[in-house]
């Protein structure tokens, strides 16, 4: 099987990750897409603003569900922070030698992607898949090991909904089904229950 990795934080999760990784799933070539949790982005400093990994890990189970062909990583919550992605895909070729696996990220990631640790390696042993990100073109890719998918993308972020959630909006159809239920009733970012 070939497995797409969609990292991220995922605080919280949101329907254009949702989207993206269903589309990925039925139309990008992939048997199933792994929404794999990163406690802390390497490249990020922490903020008071991320929940616990537990929190975070909770709505991933929730927005996924029993669907098939989307599931969650949680591998990461064991390695030292921050985790960098080169070691979850080479302890995950290991765990798991019969599947074949390809890290797929948004165009913005890519723009940045030789700051990532031994990117080099990731392009060689694994492969990526860039997807548009508004405001981040693509343009031309030289490298080796890259495709280009353009997914359909719903153009909301976690920073967004966040700062909604504090202003007490109602964002129940920004979020997969059940997770603003779970914020409420933990009082997350701000809402209240
Ligand atoms: N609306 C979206 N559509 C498709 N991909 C997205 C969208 N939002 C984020 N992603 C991608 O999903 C992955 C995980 O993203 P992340 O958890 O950081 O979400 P985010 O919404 O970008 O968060 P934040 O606003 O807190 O930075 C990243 O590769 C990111 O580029
Ligand atoms: O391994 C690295 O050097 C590295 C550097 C930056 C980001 N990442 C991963 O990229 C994924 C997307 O990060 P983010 O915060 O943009 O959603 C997430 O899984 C991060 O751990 C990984």
């Amino acid at each position: 099987m070939t497995i797409g990795i969609l990292g991220g934080s995922f605080n919280p999760v949101h329907i254009g990750h949702l989207m993206l990784a269903s589309y990925m799933q039925q139309f990008g070539g992939f048997d199933e897409v792994w929404l794999t949790l990163s406690p802390l982005n390497p490249l990020k400093a922490g903020s008071d603003e991320l929940i616990s990994d537990l929190m975070r890990l909770k709505m991933l189970e929730i927005a996924t569900g029993t669907s098939k062909g989307l599931n969650v990583c949680d591998y990461e919550l064991t390695m030292p922070k921050p985790s960098y992605t080169i070691n979850t895909l080479r302890y995950l070729e290991k765990r798991y030698p019969r599947h074949t696996f390809k890290l797929i990220i948004g165009s913005d990631n890519w723009k940045i992607f030789d700051q990532w640790k031994d990117h080099e390696s990731i392009l060689s042993d694994f492969g990526v898949v860039v997807y548009p990100r508004p405001g981040y073109p693509v343009g031309t890719i030289y490298e080796d090991g890259v495709d280009v998918i353009n997914a359909p993308m719903a153009d909301v972020s976690s920073t967004f909904l966040r700062k909604a959630i504090a202003r007490g909006k109602d964002m129940t159809y920004f979020l997969p089904h059940g997770v603003f239920d779970y914020i409420k009733q933990n009082k997350l970012y701000g809402a209240k229950s």
